[in-house]
């Protein structure tokens, strides 16, 4: 089987600092996959990697066959990957729905001269989108909120949401970059619930997540990192019981 992400040798190194240091594991389709390490292990920077905001110093990012390395953002959201972020980046003023729209804009075709003349063309895809949107909050339960302010959600459902507007631009894989951080115990069950969803949809899911529970709940192999190197991968039951992950993370931090 081949892998839908490689990530083949990568270095990541911020003057004399290296964040990311010769770094390989593939992800297969339909897996989900836990990133797991203290603080400054490199986790989110190799999502940064991933998902085009850096290019890496060396290595390659396999994706579907090709390197991405050092493509830009949206070319790497076009290919379908798409992200989360740690701290919400919603446009609180904007309502639900338009935050999901806003993740849409990539696979919409209109152009200026229909936006400016409003063509058929135009209002078909326009409502082609809205009920694309509708599709996907209902998928988070959050359809029935669709016209309030994204600012007026609980915490929760704005990390929803932000899963939502990832989804719309219909990734096949998603990078989840701690998803139950600040949520409390019944919005993370939820959450677990629905990313079993996601899985049960199709989805592929690398998630960096400080919540051991979901960590070892959901995710079907686990790669941890410290201090920028990958110190162990497999499953949850052999990554609890590996001495380096206890002795780099879990003694520390569980
Ligand atoms: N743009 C940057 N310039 C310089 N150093 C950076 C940059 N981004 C990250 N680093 C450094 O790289 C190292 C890895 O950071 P990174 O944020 O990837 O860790 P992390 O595992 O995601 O940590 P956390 O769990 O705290 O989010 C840290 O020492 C960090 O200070």
């Amino acid at each position: 089987m081949k892998p839908l992400l490689g990530i083949e040798r990568v270095t990541q190194r911020f003057g004399g600092l290296v964040a990311v240091s010769n770094v390989s594991f593939q992800i297969f389709e339909n897996e989900i996959i836990g990133v797991i390490g203290p603080n400054g292990a490199g986790k989110t920077t190799l999502f940064n990697i991933i998902t085009g905001i850096y290019k890496p110093t060396e290595g390659k990012v396999m994706y579907d066959e090709g390197n991405i390395a050092g493509f830009r953002p949206h070319e790497i959201t076009q290919s379908g990957l798409a992200r989360t972020f740690q701290n919400i980046r919603l446009f609180q003023n904007m309502t639900v729905l338009e935050n999901v729209l806003v993740g849409m804009h990539t696979r919409t075709k209109a152009n200026l001269f229909d936006a400016v003349f409003r063509t058929g063309r135009l209002k078909k895809e326009q409502l082609e989108a809205t009920q694309k949107a509708e599709y996907y909050l209902r998928l988070v339960d959050l359809y029935e909120h669709r016209h309030s302010a994204a600012k007026n959600l609980p915490y929760g459902s704005q990390r929803k949401l932000e899963i939502a507007r990832a989804m719309a631009s219909e990734p096949r894989l998603l990078l989840l970059d701690e998803p139950a951080a600040g949520m409390n115990e019944q919005e993370t069950a939820e959450l677990m619930e629905f990313i079993g969803k996601l899985k049960a949809l199709g989805y592929t899911i690398l998630l960096i997540e400080h919540d051991m529970k979901l960590v070892m709940n959901i995710c079907e192999r686990i790669i941890v990192f410290d201090h920028g190197c990958l110190i162990a991968q497999g499953e949850p039951e052999v990554i609890k019981k590996e001495p380096k992950v206890i002795e780099a993370y879990l003694g520390k931090e569980a």
